[in-house]
């Protein structure tokens, strides 16, 4: 189980997020909507302890993360949404590293990398250089290096970005197969038809602020069932906006 409780990030004079609670369950795929700048990174880096939230606490499994880091971070595969420090290694040395910060076997990694590879198509690219790849490439790269070591809880910042249609159908899949074992997946998406066709649990966010925290039918029913892109829209965007005196 994953737990924010009030969480707020404030970076010099900006307000990332404020008093964002929620609770994700395990078997839940948990889906963070939100224009460009809604907090959504940032809610994905407090939680795998790349930055440190001002307030509230982040709990995870019943330990608090900060003070248990190292032993939840083990338990976590993060796909960052923009990892451009890894991208002068090539695709292998980047998996080697991931298996080594996870702790995985020889046996083990081969085994897994084995069956990731084949499932990615990317077996033929396995030797090239991170930064020659095309973005789509480069994403199924981070995704193999955050499944690698099987963890408990999936977390993918934006993780369909460029991948196409077969990269995505699978991914989606593989999403659905962890989370019908019990396990968590969260991840960012402004792909809202993504979110409609894999996850239980989604919550929008606007400005730093939860404005929807439940189910995508819970909130259908609540709003004579109209289309997930027409509520968010609605909910999260320009019209919104306007109403509540301008975008900032
Ligand atoms: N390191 C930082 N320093 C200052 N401000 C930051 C920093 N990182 C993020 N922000 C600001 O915090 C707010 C939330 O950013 P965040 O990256 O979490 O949004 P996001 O929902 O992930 O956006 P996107 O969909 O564009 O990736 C934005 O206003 C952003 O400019």
């Amino acid at each position: 189980m994953i737990e924010f409780k009030q969480v707020s990030k404030v970076y010099g004079t900006k307000q990332a997020l404020r008093d964002v609670s929620f609770t994700i369950q395990p078997g839940e795929i948990f889906g963070l909507i939100g224009h460009n700048g809604a907090g959504k990174s940032t809610a994905i880096k407090s939680l795998v302890s790349i930055i440190n939230p001002t307030r509230g606490e982040i709990w995870v499994d019943g330990e608090k993360l900060d003070q248990n880091r190292l032993e939840i971070k083990k338990k976590i595969g993060y796909v960052p949404d923009s990892p451009d420090m890894f991208l002068r290694l090539s695709a292998t040395e980047y998996w080697n590293l991931m298996a080594s910060a996870y702790e995985l076997s020889d046996e083990e990694m081969t085994q897994r990398l084995t069956y990731l590879l084949d499932l990615f198509d990317m077996k033929e690219n396995q030797y090239g250089i991170i930064s020659s790849f095309s973005h789509g490439m480069r994403q199924k790269t981070f995704i193999i290096g955050a499944i690698l070591s099987n963890p408990d809880i999936w977390i993918l910042d934006e993780p369909m970005t460029g991948l196409d249609p077969q990269a995505a159908f699978d991914l989606k899949e593989m999403m659905k197969e962890h989370a019908a074992k019990g396990k968590i997946v969260l991840f960012s998406t402004h792909a809202l038809e993504v979110a409609q066709q894999i996850c239980n649990h989604i919550a929008i966010l606007k400005k730093g602020e939860i404005l929807y925290d439940g189910t995508i039918e819970d909130l259908q029913a609540e709003n004579e069932n109209q289309s997930l892109e027409s509520i968010y829209l609605k909910m999260a965007g320009r019209e919104a906006q306007s109403a509540t005196g301008g975008v900032e």
